[in-house]
């Protein structure tokens, strides 16, 4: 549900998407009307043969055992619910905090995939529909198999407006969000790369967690600062990253939380 962040009168509105969640409504959708649905229903016409010839095609196990993205694709799906639904029109950005590295290379390359997956999964729905529907007529049940191939058509023309809007750079920008060390220097460059490869647009990098020169005696500081400096050069001479917009965010002496935190950095990133 989506929710205002300050109370009645907030301009922010935040939202947790639980990818779990939406695929148990896939998964229940399925089982309803097709799945074990099915099979109980040829098994009561002495059909069990046919049924488990169907079985076969492992229909559930695909849901069950969905590839790899899956549910980040539902994520995005449900994003773009709101993007094309009236009632969110007000909005003027969506901010999408992405999970880990790993997890957005997967997601975008994602839509070609998905597209195959649902692609199948919707042909051998098809098979299933048109075997028991020639079942059904014989006894004049009029129940139909529309809601988990219509849900799944859904998620496969939302997949492709995403992979479009995407890599639309009048409305939409990538951020790169790391912290000046080694290894995620090295994350972020591989991370552009592929952004680059997937034709999404990045135009700003930003380094979190970048220490203020030491005003006291600390040499713990003077060391870690040495560390990200080396990091910060890191960036400067990669050639995925050089030409990105630096911006450094320093590291507070104080998490980060509520809104009036979150505002002044911001102020302080976003100037
Ligand atoms: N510059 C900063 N100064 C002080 N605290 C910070 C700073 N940046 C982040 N934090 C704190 O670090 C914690 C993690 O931050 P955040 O949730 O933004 O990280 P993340 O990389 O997005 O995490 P995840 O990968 O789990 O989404 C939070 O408690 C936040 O307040």
């Amino acid at each position: 549900m989506l929710v205002p962040v300050e109370g009645p009168d907030s301009p922010l509105f935040a939202l947790e998407i639980n990818p779990e969640k939406a695929r148990e409504e896939f998964r229940t959708a399925n089982q309803k009307h097709g799945g074990s649905g099915v099979k109980d229903f040829m098994d009561s016409m002495g059909l069990g043969m046919l049924a488990e010839q169907l079985g076969e095609l492992k229909l559930g196990e695909l849901l069950d055992t969905p590839p790899p993205g899956l549910d980040e694709a539902i994520a995005i799906s449900k994003v773009m619910q709101f993007v094309e639904s009236q009632e969110y029109s007000m909005f003027t950005r969506i901010v999408f905090d992405t999970a880990p590295t790993g997890h957005t290379l997967r997601l975008l390359s994602l839509p070609d995939f998905l597209d195959a997956s649902i692609g199948k999964i919707m042909k051998l729905k098809k098979k299933i529909t048109s075997a028991t529907s020639a079942l059904k007529s014989v006894f004049g049940k009029e129940e139909t198999q529309q809601d988990a191939s219509d849900k799944l058509e859904q998620l496969r023309e939302r997949m492709a407006k995403v992979r479009d809007l995407f890599r639309d750079s009048e409305t939409t920008e990538f951020v790169i969000v790391t912290i000046p060390t080694v290894m995620a220097v090295n994350e972020s460059s591989r991370l552009r790369a592929s952004l680059r490869k997937e034709n999404v647009p990045v135009q700003r990098l930003i380094v979190n967690q970048v220490l203020p020169p030491s005003a006291s005696d600390c040499k713990f500081c003077a060391m870690k600062r040495k560390d990200q400096m080396r990091a910060l050069d890191m960036i400067q001479n990669d050639p995925e990253l050089a030409s990105l917009r630096l911006i450094q965010a320093p590291l507070f002496d104080l998490e980060i939380r509520g809104v009036p935190a979150l505002k002044f950095m911001g102020d302080m990133v976003w100037r």
